[in-house]
């Protein structure tokens, strides 16, 4: 029986080894089981999550809030009963989202112009909101600027702009909030929206890998000195979830979009409605004893591209019988 296996799987590798070069295992050919399919298993959910008025007699502000991703949570905080400040360069922009948010939740959307990276104008704003609504409860810095481009094309003032928005203006947002909360005594949940990318870094979007690093080192450091104050700090890092702000520059021919969702275990790109559940967690008091926290919000994204077997997937159950059988069929080392 063994020498009958054995002989088989001779044969077997024998073949492999034949036809090594046309074969090659089509790691990477459309031989293997394709991706997506699976998105079936993890159909997103649109709806909010928390309680109906969750957020009744808070105040939140969001950086960014007229669009993307900063639409979407201001949309579902609004909807829990919180009154909102959304605040970024486009007031035209602002305003019609603040419309349109107010009139289907009924709460107060605030639009207030501000480019996060002039500390006055950050001041200004702050000043704008304590006037509309008081200091917040809930501060999300969101906004953030990014394109790839490889970096021996990068001007001094392209580095300049990307770390000016993401990190400096992230800075500006929280001192400033951070004095003033802390001088009225007022406790506040401070999140930021990083990237996955923060972690590993990235060719192709250094400027915006290294202020989003910055960032996590900000708010991891400041979950440790500001606890006192009765503030928390976390960070969400998204994967890949299509908006307009993003997707135009960082893919902007959509050539890159369908290896992209390949390559993610869930099959299928984020939803704005799905991370906006999530901040909507992390900023409430259900998330109280959150602090310092990041989060990876990807699909699975992270994992499978640092796994170095995981192209493994590609790999047919027939070619694994052939696999499996040449490294039964090896002897010592
Ligand atoms: C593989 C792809 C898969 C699909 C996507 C998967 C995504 C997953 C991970 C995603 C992470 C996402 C992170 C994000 O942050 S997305 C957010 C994107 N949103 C925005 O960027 C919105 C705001 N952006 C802007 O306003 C502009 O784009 C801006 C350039 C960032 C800022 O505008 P402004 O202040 O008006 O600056 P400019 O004066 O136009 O430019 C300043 C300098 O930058 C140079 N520059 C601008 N664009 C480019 C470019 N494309 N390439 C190189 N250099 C650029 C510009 O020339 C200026 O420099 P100077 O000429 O030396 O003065
Ligand atoms: N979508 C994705 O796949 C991913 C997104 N992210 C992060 O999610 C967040 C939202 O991105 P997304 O919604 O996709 O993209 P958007 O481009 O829609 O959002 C970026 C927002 O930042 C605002 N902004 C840019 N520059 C400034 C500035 N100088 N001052 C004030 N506001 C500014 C923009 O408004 P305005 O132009 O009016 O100033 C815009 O509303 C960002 O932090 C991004 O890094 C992270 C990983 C993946």
């Amino acid at each position: 029986m063994a020498a009958r296996v054995l002989g088989r799987a001779g044969r077997l590798a024998a073949v492999v080894r034949s036809s090594a070069v046309r074969l090659q295992l089509r790691l990477h050919g459309s031989a293997g089981l394709r991706f997506g399919s699976q998105a079936s298993f993890f159909p997103p959910l649109g709806d909010a999550m928390l309680p109906s008025g969750s957020f009744n007699n808070h105040v939140a502000l969001i950086t960014g809030g007229g669009t993307g991703l900063g639409r979407a949570m201001t949309a579902t905080l609004s909807q829990l009963g919180a009154q909102c400040i959304i605040a970024s360069r486009k007031l035209d922009i602002l305003q019609r989202t603040a419309e349109e948010i107010s009139s289907q939740t009924g709460n107060k959307v605030h639009a207030v112009q501000c480019d996060v990276r002039d500390p006055q104008a950050v001041s200004q704003c702050v000043d704008q909101m304590e006037a509309l609504t008081g200091l917040p409860d809930v501060i999300i810095n969101n906004a953030a600027g990014n394109f790839v481009c490889p970096s021996e094309r990068l001007s001094p003032n392209a580095w300049k702009t990307i770390t000016d928005i993401v990190l400096n203006g992230t800075a500006f947002v929280t001192l400033e909030l951070g004095k003033r909360l802390i001088q009225n005594q007022k406790g506040a949940s401070f999140l930021a929206i990083t990237t996955i990318y923060a972690e590993s870094g990235s060719g192709f979007v250094v400027p915006s890998a290294s202020a989003k690093a910055g960032v996590e080192a900000l708010y991891k450091s400041l979950a440790a000195e500001w606890g006192r104050y009765g503030h928390r700090f976390n960070i969400i890092q998204p994967g890949p979830i299509r908006t307009k702000g993003a997707f135009s520059r960082l893919d902007p021919t959509g050539a890159f979009e369908k290896a992209t969702i390949d390559r993610i275990p869930t099959g299928r790109l984020g939803t704005p409605a799905e991370i906006a559940n999530l901040a909507a967690y992390v900023s409430s008091n259900y998330a109280s004893w959150m602090s310092g926290a990041v989060i990876r919000f990807d699909g699975g994204e992270y994992v499978s591209l640092a796994g170095e077997f995981n192209e493994l997937r590609s790999v047919t159950p027939d070619q694994w019988k052939i696999l499996e059988a040449m490294i039964r069929n090896t002897k010592g080392s």
